[in-house]
């Protein structure tokens, strides 16, 4: 039996407590969260066992999960720092950025305590642990950050894990930030640019957004999610966003020139291309 802090019951810690109450449900689930109809929710599941003080429940817990906004993992990281935790304590956390994670981890990992990055690249707009559920991770993408986590941690986790069939990566820190900014955080600047500019365009027409059709909605599902998580992720991987869209704005303009130009050509090469590769991700 393992105790397990989750520190964060929204939309991935409450999925990853489900995953780990599957897994073994005498494992003593104890969760952390200060939206309290998240945290009851998950009492009433009977997925956590109780509610608890994050500092209370680090001096108790074998696993520390931190699930909260970025901003908040790298403050609880700090204070972990500053708590007496068990021996053989493993903390990881699911933020979305993962160099300025493990630069605070380097608190921990100067005192022997064993921390591992994590990420899982699944999820969705939701928020809360009522969106979560025991299959949100199933068999996708979860990256790693080697950080002082012993093999025998690592295996402890990933068998917390098991039945969620994950695919694990290992990965950089400063690799996974630049790919994760073009595949999640430049995306998520264009869905919402795309909303504000669309809004702003049509704010005298008297249809407006309302006459949007499933194209619109596909494109910008991702603007309808949680402004502070996503606050949290754009300060803590500022440059590989910044170089992102400046990559973005080249491409652009490209197609922006070819339209002014009316050059037919240009115009259905882009096209093409982006459909040949947009389609091979469905395959
Ligand atoms: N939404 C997504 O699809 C994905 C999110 N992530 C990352 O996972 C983390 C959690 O994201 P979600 O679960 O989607 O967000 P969420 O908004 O559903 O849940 C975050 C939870 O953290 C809680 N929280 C805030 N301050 C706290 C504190 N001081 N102590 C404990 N809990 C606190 C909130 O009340 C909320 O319930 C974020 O770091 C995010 O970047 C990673 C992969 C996918
Ligand atoms: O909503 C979606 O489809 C997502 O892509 C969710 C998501 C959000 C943040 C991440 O770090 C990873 C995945």
């Amino acid at each position: 039996m393992t105790t397990v802090l989750i520190s964060g019951l929204g939309l991935i810690g409450s999925s990853i407590a489900r995953v780990i109450h599957r897994q073994n449900p005498a494992n003593e689930m104890i969760g952390v969260d200060p939206d309290d109809d998240s945290s009851q929710f998950m009492l009433q599941q009977h997925i956590i066992n109780r509610i608890d003080t994050f500092n209370h429940a680090a001096q108790k817990a074998d696993v520390i999960i931190l699930a909260g906004p970025v901003s908040v993992i790298i403050s609880q990281i700090e204070e972990l720092a500053n708590i007496k935790l068990k021996p053989n304590v493993l903390i990881t956390d699911t933020g979305s950025t993962k160099a300025s994670v493990m630069k605070a981890a380097q608190s921990l990992i100067k005192k022997g305590v064993g921390f591992l990055g994590g990420h899982p690249m699944a999820g969705s707009h939701l928020t809360g642990s009522r969106s979560g559920s025991l299959r949100l991770l199933t068999q996708s993408t979860y990256f790693l950050v080697n950080g002082s986590q012993t093999q025998r941690q690592l295996d402890q986790f990933k068998a917390l894990m098991k039945p969620a069939k994950i695919n694990w990566t290992l990965i950089g820190a400063k690799d996974h930030d630049q790919l994760v900014s073009e595949l999640s955080h430049v995306p998520h600047v264009v869905a919402t640019t795309l909303v504000n500019a669309a809004a702003a365009q049509l704010q005298d027409n008297p249809t407006g957004l309302s006459a949007a059709a499933g194209g619109f909605k596909d494109t910008t599902r991702i603007a309808a999610a949680d402004p502070t998580m996503w606050t949290a992720i754009m300060l803590n991987n500022a440059d590989a966003i910044d170089e992102g869209i400046e990559a973005f704005k080249t491409q652009l303009t490209k197609l922006q020139t070819a339209i002014h130009n009316q050059d037919e050509q240009t115009i259905l090469r882009t096209f093409q291309q982006a459909q040949a590769i947009r389609e091979s991700l469905d395959k």
